[in-house]
């Protein structure tokens, strides 16, 4: 009798919980991202702390939501992390890739100026794992207050089209491509909502953890 009330207790009381990893290159805005998802959802709402360092390991936090439990893991886009980034994608149920809108040079591969040979590789890497095949992917576009920034179009057409299209964009899988200012919080509500219903979307192939 006690296992069974216990078990009813724990079926009413808990949620599931999904984990999003954050890439993007070093300098993209992962790290103020995730400052801006903690002030808005964490039932304290701090502060978010603008000033950021460059992420050396990893900062996670669990944001809980109506009917969920969001767990971020933002980690550090160096090159010499970023080996480190596949240990995650067997047990993430989304990725959230961002990229900064002002150094890809004019967001074209077909140019590919500024680091935008470098953020294409970067993505065809991550999308060509085998661990994370059919995994909701949210592209951000971010720094988007800034005046020398590339439309979020452009990088839609220019690169995120090229790659998913491409052959090393291969597996099918739930996508978008969003515009964001991490700094000024535009656009980050609309993120967090993006993934909540597509990590549902998945649940079947990427189940959640129930806490
Ligand atoms: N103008 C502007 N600056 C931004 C925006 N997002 C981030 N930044 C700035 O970009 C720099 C890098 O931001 P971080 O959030 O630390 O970048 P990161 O992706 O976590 O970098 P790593 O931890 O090294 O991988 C900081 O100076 C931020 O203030 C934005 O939307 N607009
Ligand atoms: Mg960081």
């Amino acid at each position: 009798m006690y296992h069974l009330a216990k078990g009813i207790y724990l079926y009413a009381t808990s949620k599931p919980e999904y984990s999003v990893i954050l890439l993007g290159l070093d300098n993209a805005g992962k790290t103020t991202f995730h400052e801006q998802v903690k002030s808005l959802f964490l039932p304290s709402n701090p502060e978010p702390k603008l000033r950021t360092v460059p992420t050396v390991g990893q900062n996670v936090s669990t944001i809980p939501l109506q009917d969920m439990y969001l767990k971020l893991w933002d980690v550090g886009g160096q090159m010499t992390l970023r080996s480190l980034w596949q240990s995650y994608y067997a047990s993430c149920h989304a990725i959230v890739f961002i990229i900064d809108s002002t150094d890809i040079g004019d967001g074209d591969v077909e140019n590919g100026d500024g680091r935008l040979d470098e953020c294409r590789l970067v993505l065809e890497d991550v999308l060509q794992h085998s661990d994370t095949e059919g995994v909701p992917l949210l592209i951000l576009a971010n720094k988007q207050d800034r005046e020398d920034c590339v439309e979020t179009i452009r990088i839609k057409e220019g690169l995120v089209k090229k790659v998913m299209e491409g052959e090393k964009g291969a597996s099918i899988r739930d996508s978008r491509v969003l515009s964001m200012s991490a700094l000024t919080g535009d656009g980050v509500r609309e993120a967090v909502d993006w993934i909540r219903t597509r990590v549902q979307w998945n649940k079947e192939s990427r189940p959640p953890v129930m806490r």
